[in-house]
């Protein structure tokens, strides 16, 4: 018999490692299994793959910070050196998007590299994250899956873990990818690729084997009546780039402009306009109010963050990190 691909998964937590107190329960449950009991309550994994494991976190995604995803970077650069041919991290649905994103722009590997949680707790009724599991798993092991980026799976559907966007706190197809369209769909357990390998328009990459943190990054969200006093506070708690989930294609008010455009003059923090709306751009036309006013381009501000801090880690000037953000479409 052939030997089967080696597999390393990590755990991180979330509602596929959650448990209820009853099969009805879906909200209000805890954390309460490890990676270990994920892996062992699917005895069909070892006829796909040799897996080994490790549990890096084990938290409700809403806990993980720049720390977590350093370790985790850390943790897959070593796997993908020690020799898997693929990686799964089992991971909280409310914050995939920023891990895969993340990750997205700092793994240099074309192996595959996959994330999956669930939207129902172990317990309940339905559950859907061990076949969630399975098919990660199933994706990891395949040589179809090389070159395509970190992807997420969830409810048989493969997204793209640059562009996914989680829409619903409940549906089991929660992950949406946008007008960028799944990749593919699993049917029967076997994967269905709607596109050969190929990595999203703008897609860049950052070096971060050599720091140990991030810099502070905190977005704003637009509100009618919006205090504009929120700018200097957040310059006051350590952010180093602010990110404004702004109204429509990025408007925000003219007072809070003013109080960006100040905090760049005096403090040089630079601001990306993103969109509060759930699809849609921000266009360079709207973030013209000043040089240190950046325009997102089609990135959600949890994704526009993620990037401003590499862009800032990195130590581009204001104009390099203008260039990061308008290589992706829309920007
Ligand atoms: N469905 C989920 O995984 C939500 C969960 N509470 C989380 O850790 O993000």
């Amino acid at each position: 018999m052939d030997l089967l691909p080696k597999i390393k998964v990590f755990g991180m937590g979330g509602t596929i490692a959650s448990k209820g107190t009853s099969n009805s329960q879906t909200a209000g449950y805890k954390v309460g299994l490890t990676i270990k009991d994920l892996i062992d309550a699917v005895p069909s994994l070892k006829e796909v793959a040799e897996l080994d494991y490790l549990q890096v976190a084990n938290v409700g995604s809403k806990l993980l910070n720049s720390s977590h995803l350093l370790r985790l970077y850390a943790s897959i650069t070593e796997a993908f050196k020690g020799g898997f041919k693929g990686v799964v991290v089992t991971h909280g649905t409310d914050t995939i998007e920023e891990t895969s994103f993340f990750l997205d722009l700092t793994i240099k590997s074309d192996l595959p590299l996959v994330i999956v949680g669930a939207m129902r707790p172990s317990t309940a009724n339905s559950a859907d994250g061990l076949m969630n599991l399975y098919q990660a798993v199933k994706i990891a092991t395949s040589e179809s899956s090389k070159g395509r980026g970190p992807l997420v799976v969830l409810n048989d559907r493969i997204a793209s873990g640059f562009w996914t966007t989680k829409v619903s706190g409940f549906a089991l197809d929660t992950f949406r990818p946008g007008e960028q369209g799944f990749l593919g769909v699993f049917q029967n357990n076997q994967i269905e690729w709607y596109y050969p390998p190929i990595r999203p328009y703008g897609h860049q990459y950052f070096d971060i084997s050599k720091i140990n943190e991030l810099p502070e990054v905190i977005i704003l969200y637009a509100y009618q009546g919006l205090n504009a006093g929120l700018i200097y506070s957040a310059v006051e708690l350590g952010a180093k780039g602010l990110v404004f989930a702004g109204f429509g294609a990025g408007h925000w008010t003219d007072e809070g402009n003013n109080a960006a455009r100040d905090v760049w003059v005096k403090y040089g923090v630079p601001t990306v306009y993103s969109h509060r709306t759930v699809e849609g751009s921000v266009p360079v036309a709207n973030a013209t109010h000043f040089d240190g006013a950046i325009a997102s381009g089609i990135l959600n501000p949890q994704k526009a963050r993620i990037l401003l801090q590499l862009c800032i880690n990195a130590r581009y000037s204001v104009i390099e990190i203008k260039k990061s953000f308008s290589s992706v479409y829309g920007g």
